[in-house]
């Protein structure tokens, strides 16, 4: 049984995630942050093989089961030993990324990609998932002003795919109501750092016991 706070961070590209975690973090300090896929070095090593451009001949269902093993590694070596430790543990993306953008945006169907990650996950979802939404028209704007971001194979699809993500994520808000919160991504950053930091310290009050 894990005491800890898992929290992830979900929403197209260019929605600001990486920024506003960033942010939490400050004010959280023995927070465990991370990201998907990535975060240690054998997922950071799929992460790679997955986002390289010239991987162009990767196949959709190739793509879906590297992120679960990429997922799989991660949990493992990484956020279950921190929740077993009782910490707060805030990760940029996690297994809605691969139903709205490989299940639905991809059309490999949510439930087929949910079965696979099942596997890799066993049951161990976030209590909440922050889903910051953005016309991904804006957020791929905001991806190009930020110089010192490389483009990955994803970004590289076109807007079509980007909106299906949006419409996948939409989805996935009517699926799971009463774990996936909404923000308005396209605020200020001071704004959607402000709800952010409302609804994470809505998340951990409620866990903490009354006397
Ligand atoms: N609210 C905001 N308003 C304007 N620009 C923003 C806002 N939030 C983030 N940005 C800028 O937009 C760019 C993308 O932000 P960020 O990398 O945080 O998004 P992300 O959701 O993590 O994207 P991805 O998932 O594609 O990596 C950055 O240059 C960042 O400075
Ligand atoms: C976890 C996960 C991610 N993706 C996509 C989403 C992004 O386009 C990239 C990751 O890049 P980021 O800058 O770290 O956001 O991968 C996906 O398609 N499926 C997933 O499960």
């Amino acid at each position: 049984m894990s005491s800890g706070t898992f929290i992830t961070f979900e929403g197209p590209d260019g929605a600001g995630k990486t920024t506003i975690i960033n942010m939490v973090a400050k004010q959280f300090s023995s927070a465990l942050i991370t990201r998907e896929p990535g975060g240690i070095e054998i997922a950071e090593q799929i992460r790679r093989v997955i986002l390289d451009k010239g991987n162009t001949a990767m196949d959709p269902r190739t793509e879906a089961l590297l992120y679960a093993a990429a997922r799989r590694q991660h949990l493992i070596e990484k956020v279950k030993p921190a929740l077993e430790e009782g910490k707060v543990v805030l990760c940029d993306r996690f297994v809605d990324s691969s139903l709205a953008y490989q299940g639905y945006a991809r059309g490999l169907g949510m439930d087929e990609v949910l079965k696979i990650n099942q596997f890799a996950i066993e049951d161990l979802m976030p209590e909440l998932t922050i889903y910051f939404d953005i016309d991904p028209e804006l957020g791929l704007k905001r991806i190009k002003k930020n110089d010192g971001r490389e483009i990955n194979r994803l970004d590289l699809e076109d807007l079509e795919f980007h909106q299906k993500v949006r419409e996948g994520y939409h989805l996935l808000m009517e699926r799971f109501p009463n774990r996936i919160v909404r923000i308005d991504a396209s605020g200020t950053v001071n704004e959607v750092f402000q709800r952010t930091l409302q609804l994470v310290e809505g998340q951990l009050a409620e866990k903490r016991p009354s006397n």
